[in-house]
């Protein structure tokens, strides 16, 4: 096959913002971005930031969406019960807790579950670790995570600024990253010190989106200078998990898994069923009673869906 090379020929891009049916491609590169509008033929909804495209341009500043590229993984946010699409080929998500305000274990867990069935690293973040009075705290609950096998990092944006760079931008080099948290947790402090002048990004991406209106609650993507890419979504994103089965769920709980094939039924659904394995280890606490309260509400969530 031989590659095209003339004026006309298809561009490649990632969607770096998403707001409705409005795309906003990068055909440039990290130092020079080169912003096009993209709208997809037909009805199309099926692109997500992160996505990488094949582009045509139809105008200076415009392209169609021609073909999206096989993702290698694919994270979904909910949506009134339906699963929408959130961002693709994420390689590591980090989920911001803090010390103030409390965070919600429920979230946390939602967005493990969202990373295991996505096949996704996932990290924990825990800010604003001079909040010393309540550090003990957070740091059992966060601990929780860690015992799982999450990583977790302790870091202060806002007392410890150059600390935290140095622990996150190892991490970031290379991946396809995305931060999640509930309000208040620093999470827009930590991007700010992550993404050189990400403000000013976000207004040209607003800008270029140019959805009539200016706002900025869209999902964006920065570039990283050293390489690597950072996916900022504004707003808590609960994870869309309707589309997970039950196989997927259970094995969906890292810890489950030493345990799963030992319940007496083949078929077991581990809530109330006689000699299963998942609620023996609950019962010998080795698996946390919120984590498998948490399991059951998604199977009940599941079964709720009607497509
Ligand atoms: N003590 C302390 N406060 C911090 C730290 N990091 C951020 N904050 C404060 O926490 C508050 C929330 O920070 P933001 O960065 O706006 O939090 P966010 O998670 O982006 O919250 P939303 O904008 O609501 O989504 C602000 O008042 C920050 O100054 C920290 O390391 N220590
Ligand atoms: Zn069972």
């Amino acid at each position: 096959m031989s590659k095209v090379t003339s004026k006309t020929a298809e561009l490649t891009g990632t969607i770096v913002a998403a707001h409705g049916r409005h795309y906003l491609a990068d055909v440039g590169d990290a130092q020079s971005p080169e912003f096009l509008q993209c709208v997809t033929r037909g009805k199309k909804t099926n692109v997500a930031v992160g996505d990488i495209v094949h582009l045509k341009r139809t105008s200076n500043d415009q392209a169609v969406i021609e073909k999206i590229a096989e993702r290698s993984t694919l994270l979904y946010r909910s949506d009134q019960y339906k699963s929408k699409l959130l961002a693709a080929n994420i390689t590591r998500l980090f989920i911001v807790v803090a010390t103030e305000p409390s965070f919600a274990d429920d979230l946390v867990s939602r967005a493990l579950v969202a990373c295991e069935a996505a096949g996704v690293e996932a990290h924990l973040i825990l800010n604003k670790v001079d909040v010393e009075a309540l550090l003990p705290r957070a740091r059992e609950r966060a601990g929780l995570y860690a015992g799982l096998g999450y990583p977790l990092h302790e870091v202060s944006a806002k007392a410890d600024p150059e600390g935290t760079v140095a622990t996150l931008t190892p991490l970031l080099l290379g991946q396809s990253s995305i931060f999640i948290g509930q309000s208040g947790m620093g999470k827009s402090s930590m991007i700010n010190l992550l993404v050189p002048d990400a403000d000013i990004a976000v207004r040209e991406i607003s800008e270029a989106l140019d959805t009539g209106k200016h706002t900025t609650t869209f999902t964006r993507l920065y570039k990283l200078p050293g390489g690597g890419q950072i996916i900022d979504s504004p707003g808590f994103q609960e994870f869309g998990l309707y589309h997970l089965t039950e196989g997927m769920l259970e094995r969906a709980f890292i810890e489950f898994k030493p345990f799963l094939g030992g319940c007496k039924y083949y078929n077991c659904r581990h809530l109330a069923e006689p000699q299963c394995a998942i609620l023996g280890a609950v019962e010998e606490g080795k698996i946390a009673k919120i984590r498998h309260e948490l399991y059951a509400q998604l199977l009940h969530e599941s079964a709720q869906t009607l497509y």
